[in-house]
């Protein structure tokens, strides 16, 4: 068989078409949904091949439907890839250290203060459709923001604010509550933390308004008290820099 150069482009293009997909999907509710396809299509295959005649119907038919009825479901998704696509932006958000440094100066104060907050960095599922449930900012991060968006009183106070790299894109956002039992117990401050770190991939910081106390949501995770000086530690694998 004869590899020509069109071959090879054809290959490598469709190796990072794959490559970037998989980064894309990696981490959200999709990717379940990629591994429970590739069942699909399997079974689909060897009732085709074994010539169980009306299993592979019903599945070919199936599918049909299914498609339409995934393009509904993961809408959110579907719609946040493109975004990232229209935005030339396929990689994780990365904070900066400034934007950092504020960050924890704001969480260190307002821990300190009793002020509760819920403050989540979006890395490579997009948030957009949680940004939207509050008001959209997209304002420069500073410590003095971010503690006066948290202040009691104040019309954005209630919910979560996101941020994306250094900026803060939305306060005042809903977050999907967590539905897990052994959670029940906590606030639902501290539930909506989880929530948001179980469908995407998000690093979400929570300051206890009771208790003063910081703790990190993560892969549906909820991180024990943490000191400033441990949350820090935490988010230089954010930063992926020195603080
Ligand atoms: N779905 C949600 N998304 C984002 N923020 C939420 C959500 N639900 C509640 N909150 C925030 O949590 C606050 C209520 O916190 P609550 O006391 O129930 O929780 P908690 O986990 O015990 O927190 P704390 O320790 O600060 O009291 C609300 O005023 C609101 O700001």
């Amino acid at each position: 068989m004869n590899l020509s150069w069109r071959d090879v482009i054809d290959i490598l293009a469709v190796a990072t078409v794959l490559y970037y997909t998989y980064g894309l999907l990696a981490e959200t509710r999709a990717m379940n949904l990629v591994r429970g396809l590739i069942v699909y299509v399997l079974v689909w295959f060897a009732a085709e091949q074994l010539g169980l005649t009306t299993l592979s119907w019903l599945l070919g038919n199936a599918a049909t439907l299914g498609m339409f009825a995934l393009i509904v479901v993961f809408q959110p998704e579907l719609r946040g890839v493109l975004e990232r696509l229209g935005r030339g932006r396929l990689r994780e958000n990365r904070l900066d250290v400034e934007a950092a440094r504020e960050l924890l100066r704001a969480v260190e104060r307002m821990a300190a203060r009793r002020l509760g907050a819920i403050v989540a960095l979006e890395r490579r599922t997009p948030l957009g459709e949680y940004a939207v449930t509050g008001e959209v900012l997209d304002a420069r991060v500073s410590a003095r923001l971010l503690e006066t968006l948290f202040t009691v009183g104040t019309p954005l106070h209630d919910g979560g604010a996101i941020m994306r790299g250094r900026r803060l894109v939305a306060a005042g956002c809903v977050f999907p509550l967590s539905e897990r039992d052994d959670l029940k117990y906590l606030g639902t401050r501290h539930r909506a933390a989880v929530g948001l770190s179980e469908v995407s991939d998000a690093f979400v910081i929570v300051v206890s308004e009771e208790r003063g106390t910081i703790r990190i949501a993560e892969r549906g995770e909820l991180s024990p008290n943490l000191t400033p000086s441990e949350l820090k530690d935490r988010l230089r694998e954010v930063l992926d820099e020195a603080l």
